[in-house]
């Protein structure tokens, strides 16, 4: 795939002998001022998306033309509120959110954003992007329109001296720095039978099945509480000391822990719970220390073929951080890991009650983070799809995302993946 091939990323099985930037360092005026050519009828675009009727071609073409599962039965809803909260992070860059348009009638027909991250890859500080919400109409492809979408945000980012990019695929591409499956944890059971995610083993019933996945009616953690900003300044403590163990971390300033885990002003301002994008929760100790942390969004799918259902409410595992088992030396340590397991039990059971009480029917994650130390126990099926970490312009040595040899669940070595992307 000759685009790939002219890319400063580790080709497909070239071993990796050393880990750091792929291209000698370039600087912003080598970088040319115009945008990469496109084919007559096309015309480059910088979206507005703190203009309403821009964000919401950013919306329709999304919602119309985004990732699909294989068999094409649902595609992502990303709604208006989440792309608030996604491309407009701290440092958000208008120009940094690349639009294609029809010239004669200035209709949005592809998208690509960038939003700045810095990143630590093992003790390796790095400023650069996230890429997401890679986007071309369903009637447009075959027309090589992704490697200029590419090229482009890659001019317009490095134009601000910034030469590394972190971006994932369910597909494969040169090189996975890291790989992680998708699992699910059913919430409402039945509406996934229904819409034919699930299916009924042979020999079950599906009271069987509904019991199989029953959960308490409310949380049961002592001092679990929603997050507050009051709680700000000591989570992000907490959460950046607990993921010093990781070795491909996004590391977050205190603003941009607030607009992450709070929600931006969008979200407080915002009162009608079907717009929630967020759920942060933290525990508080009798002596009203913050002792654990976690986080979850919601981001549904429309269903594409079904007469009685038209989304399925999916909350996704973000962030989290416990003091667990910060009080031991060695992360490893199995006393150290019977704690953290247990209380990470206790606190991903309770966002996935907290889930099903906002009304989603599955609450997803990944392989990453310490997440092999409780999706087995707490229900959360394999799925059959698998996200592949990418990092562009820079060689990193494998990390592992959680998965043995036979891509099952790996509770001893668990994941040296921190990042979690939307
Ligand atoms: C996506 C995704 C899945 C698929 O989940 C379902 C598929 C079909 C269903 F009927 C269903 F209910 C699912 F939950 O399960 C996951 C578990 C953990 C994390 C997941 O995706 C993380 C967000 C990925 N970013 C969006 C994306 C995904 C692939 C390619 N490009 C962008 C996922």
């Amino acid at each position: 795939y000759k685009f790939w091939r002219t890319q400063p990323v580790t080709k497909l099985n070239e071993a990796v002998d050393r880990e750091g930037p792929i291209d000698k360092v370039k600087t912003p005026d080598e970088i040319r001022d115009e945008p990469l050519p496109l084919l007559n009828e096309f015309e480059w675009c910088t979206v507005n998306v703190t203009n309403q009727d821009e964000l919401e071609d950013v919306f329709v073409l999304l919602n119309e033309n985004y990732v699909e599962d294989r068999d094409a039965s649902f595609r992502f809803k990303y709604t208006r509120e989440f792309f608030n909260w996604s491309l407009r992070s701290p440092g958000w860059k208008s120009e940094w959110h690349v639009g294609v348009r029809v010239r004669a009638t200035g209709k949005l027909v592809a998208f690509i954003s960038a939003i700045p991250v810095d990143l630590r890859v093992r003790n390796n500080a790095i400023r650069g992007v996230e890429i997401n919400f890679l986007c071309v109409h369903k009637q447009l492809r075959g027309k090589r329109l992704t490697p200029v979408l590419i090229k482009e945000i890659t001019r317009r980012v490095n134009k601000h001296d910034i030469w590394y990019a972190l971006y994932t695929s369910g597909t494969v591409l040169p090189s996975p720095v890291s790989v992680c499956r998708y699992t699910h944890r059913p919430l409402n059971w039945s509406k996934l039978h229904d819409v034919g995610f699930t299916h009924l083993p042979s020999k079950t019933t599906k009271a069987q099945m509904l019991a199989t996945y029953a959960l308490p009616k409310e949380p049961v953690t002592k001092g679990l509480r929603p997050l507050q900003e009051k709680d700000l300044d000591e989570v992000h403590a907490l959460f950046e000391k607990y993921q010093e163990r990781f070795d491909l971390v996004q590391s977050f300033t205190r603003e941009e822990f607030n607009h992450w885990f709070i929600g931006g002003e969008e979200q407080s301002q915002n009162t009608d719970p079907s717009k929630k994008v967020i759920y942060s929760y933290v525990v508080e100790s009798p002596e009203g220390k913050i002792t654990d942390f976690f986080s979850f969004y919601s981001l549904p799918f429309t269903i594409l073929n079904n007469s009685v259902h038209q989304e399925l409410g999916i909350g996704y595992l973000f962030y989290y951080a416990s003091d667990a088992d910060l009080a031991y030396s060695d992360r490893y340590d199995p006393a150290a890991t019977a704690a953290l397991k247990e209380r990470l039990n206790s606190l991903i059971n309770d966002a996935c009650i907290i889930a099903r009480n906002v009304k989603m029917d599955v609450f997803n994650a990944l392989t990453s983070q310490d997440n092999a130390l409780f999706l087995d126990d707490l229900k959360f099926g394999p799925g059959d799809g698998f996200l592949n970490f990418y990092l562009f312009n820079y060689k990193t040595f494998p990390i592992s995302g959680g998965l043995t040899d036979d891509k099952s669940y790996d509770a001893q070595k668990r994941s040296n993946v921190g990042v979690v992307m939307l």
